[in-house]
């Protein structure tokens, strides 16, 4: 007659008790309360991961050739990217452009909040921009060369790009002084329309440069990895010391400089 006291019992009712609430009323409870429009979203939302993870265990990220292009803001990263992707065969992908463009799109839950960040000169939680990146590489399935241009802005982005994505093999860094750099923003502002091409916000980009991008740099030249490209000079002259450090690059990865495609 004790035996509803018994630990064992005890133990054995709570068990069936949990599973009959896991298995049956909550799922249940979750399903009955939930619109026609919100089970089909909920649907097509488990779809669409299940795709996509299929998508990306497909995608061969480490065998890619990844250079990370950093450097002040205005230091000439995505001037010399575009050249660099004609004489070599890159895909460049600049984070700061993937995010306007996200920004930009109708339907995007992250508009407002990328608006926010640009305009305030700040980096943007890298789940969002890592999520980008990811996508932007994986349309471009025949590619071997990436340029990631403008990432990673601190060091825990760097981290979570090389723990979910792939390893950067070099970083490209444009050095420039802050009056250079500057000047060249103020006079980008004149036609370039961005939202962070003023006084006020380039002040906060170069804080937050300085605060947690160039420890960025910093840590991969203590790993060997950066080369260095002096931005002053003409457009000529430091897109030609870029030419040489990259196909120096390529020899030291024993690559073939030129694209083969
Ligand atoms: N060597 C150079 N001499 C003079 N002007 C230059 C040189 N290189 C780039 N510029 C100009 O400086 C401005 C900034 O260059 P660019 O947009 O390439 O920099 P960025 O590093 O990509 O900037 P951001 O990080 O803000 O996107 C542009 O107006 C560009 O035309
Ligand atoms: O990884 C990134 C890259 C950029 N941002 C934000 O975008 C602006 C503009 O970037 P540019 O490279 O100068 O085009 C930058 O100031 C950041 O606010 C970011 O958050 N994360």
């Amino acid at each position: 007659m004790f035996f509803g006291f018994h630990p064992f019992a005890i133990f054995a009712s709570l068990t069936v008790l949990a599973s009959g609430y896991l298995m049956i009323i909550k799922p249940f409870m979750e399903w009955n309360f939930k619109t026609q429009d919100e089970r089909q979203r909920d649907e097509k939302k488990m779809i669409h991961e299940a795709y996509r993870k299929m998508q990306i265990s497909e995608f061969p990220f480490d065998k890619k050739t990844v250079v990370f292009v950093l450097g002040g803001p205005g230091s000439g990263k995505g001037t010399n990217s575009e050249k660099l992707v004609s004489d070599f065969g890159f895909v460049h992908l600049s984070a700061g452009d993937l995010l306007r463009a996200e920004q930009k799109r109708e339907v995007s839950q992250y508009g407002e909040l990328i608006a926010h960040y640009i305009r305030e000169g700040l980096i943007v939680p890298h789940e969002i921009t890592i999520g980008l990146l990811r996508n932007a590489m994986m349309d471009h399935p025949g590619c071997d060369r990436f340029l990631i241009d403008g990432f990673p802005r601190n060091l825990e982005q760097a981290k979570a790009f090389e723990d979910t994505v792939c390893k950067a093999k070099k970083v490209l860094y444009f050095e420039c002084p802050e009056a250079v750099l500057l000047g060249r923003l103020l006079n980008r502002g004149k036609t370039s329309g961005r939202t962070d091409d003023n006084i006020e916000s380039i002040k906060k980009r170069f804080a937050t440069y300085f605060n947690d991008s160039k420890p960025v740099i910093d840590a991969y030249a203590k790993d060997g990895k950066v080369i260095t490209v002096s931005c002053e000079g003409s457009m000529d002259d430091v897109y030609k010391n870029a030419h040489t450090q990259v196909t120096q690059l390529f020899k030291d990865l024993g690559q073939e400089p030129k694209a083969t495609a």
